[in-house]
């Protein structure tokens, strides 16, 4: 047997695994790097993060990756230059972050990388009548692992489109192993770039189990605040937007968008939420000289009035629904104030610090258990395929040598 088999052989029948779990997200602040001990797997999954950080990106990441992210056209060079790149960085900062902690690498059973979303394009959003689902990831896990010398768990998002699946929301699979409860109706709400959630009833009825992406959470907050404020990565502390007024009518205008209105599950991201798309909303509703505290505003309006009817849609039918939410919107008060206004039958809103997970490493901890799945679970039947949620195992193996 090769050894790296072996070495993975040995690890997936261990009580319990080390796994690094890492997330770059479409907000492009850093790479959050989450340590975990994940001792068992399927519903016996147990975890404790052991070390969370998030490695800043430099300007230098930013400009780069910026060449190619959620660009319809870009320089194939450029792009095919990146993957390897965006790998080796990736692995670079999971050697600084070991060094920092002093934990030795040869404790480490696998790394868990999601990579860096350059494009995302489910069917409902091209125009390609040929083709079906896709999305993109760099950031070759082949890369960490050699830079590392630690086996690397990638790519998780291509068994899903496989599979006939969109490639998101992943969330769900790490959600009802993890946060589901046999007491209490569950909204798992994840807030980032875009926000997504999982519905988690109390019953233990997997085909009641439901996820998917909502719309926008931060996505074009910080890039009209990354465009008009030269300096500034986001809106801190949502200081821009509180000093500014709701405009209804380019709230309308943009809500007035065809993702708003497909069925439930879809996925989306930055390719469709905008700048374009805010423009195209101010010329329909002539809103194009309103002030940037007000555009703001709206848009903060915009992310929490479409992630509340989202969470009544889903809360709709059961009562005692806590909200656990998750991601760099937590930390947003305007939105915060916004989604509990909006929110009146919400029983409790709480973050996933009171389940246990820091909710800033949330998304690293679900690709944590994903990787640990693919090493030691077994695939879970969550809804008989029905709801996007596909019976699949995902992750691609890189060894380090
Ligand atoms: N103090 C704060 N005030 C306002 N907004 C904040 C604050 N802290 C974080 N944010 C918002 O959270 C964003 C980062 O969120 P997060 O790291 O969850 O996104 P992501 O993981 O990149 O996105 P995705 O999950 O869509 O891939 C920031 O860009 C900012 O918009
Ligand atoms: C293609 C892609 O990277 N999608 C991300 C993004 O960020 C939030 C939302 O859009 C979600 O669908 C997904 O990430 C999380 C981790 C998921 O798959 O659950």
């Amino acid at each position: 047997m090769h050894p790296h088999i072996e070495a993975l052989y040995n690890s997936a029948q261990k009580p319990s695994r080390l796994i690094i779990g890492l997330m770059s997200g479409t907000s492009l602040d850093g790479l959050d790097v989450a340590l975990c001990k994940i001792t068992g797997a399927g519903l016996h999954t147990q975890i404790e993060v052991l070390k969370f950080t998030t490695v800043e990106y430099n300007d230098e990441y930013k400009t780069k990756i910026k060449q190619v992210f959620a660009k319809r056209e870009c320089d194939l060079e450029v792009l095919t230059l990146l993957h390897p790149w965006v790998g080796k960085l990736h692995g670079a900062m999971v050697n600084q972050c070991l060094a920092l902690w002093q934990v030795n690498p040869a404790d480490i059973d696998v790394i868990a990388s999601h990579g860096q979303t350059i494009y995302h394009c489910p069917q409902s959003q091209h125009n390609h009548h040929d083709f079906k689902n896709g999305t993109l990831q760099i950031g070759d896990s082949d890369q960490i692992a050699v830079t590392t010398g630690i086996t690397t768990v990638g790519d998780f998002r291509q068994k899903h489109i496989a599979a006939g699946g969109e490639g998101a929301p992943l969330a769900v699979y790490g959600d009802y192993l993890f946060f589901a409860s046999p007491n209490e109706n569950r909204i798992l709400l994840n807030m980032g770039g875009i926000a997504n959630l999982t519905f988690l009833p109390k019953n233990g009825d997997t085909g009641a189990v439901f996820s998917s992406d909502i719309g926008p959470g931060n996505t074009i907050m910080d890039a009209y605040v990354q465009h008009y404020f030269k300096g500034l990565h986001y809106d801190e502390g949502a200081k821009l937007a509180k000093a500014g007024k709701v405009n209804t009518k380019l709230l309308t205008a943009l809500t007035d968008n065809a993702f708003f209105k497909l069925p439930l599950p879809k996925t989306t991201g930055p390719e469709v939420f905008n700048l374009a798309y805010l423009r195209e909303a101010q010329m329909h509703s002539t809103t194009q000289r309103l002030n940037h505290e007000d555009v703001l505003a709206t848009l903060n309006a915009l992310s929490a009035t479409t992630i509340a009817k989202a969470l009544n849609d889903c809360a709709q039918h059961t009562q005692d629904c806590v909200v656990y939410a998750s991601g760099g919107g937590i930390h947003n008060p305007l939105l915060m104030e916004q989604l509990l206004m909006h929110c009146p039958n919400i029983k409790a809103f709480k973050n996933t610090e009171s389940l246990g997970v820091n909710p800033d490493a949330k998304e690293a901890v679900l690709f944590a258990i994903l990787a640990n799945e693919c090493l030691a679970g077994q695939r879970q039947s969550l809804n008989n395929n029905n709801q996007g949620i596909l019976d699949i195992t995902m992750g691609k193996v890189s060894f380090a040598d």
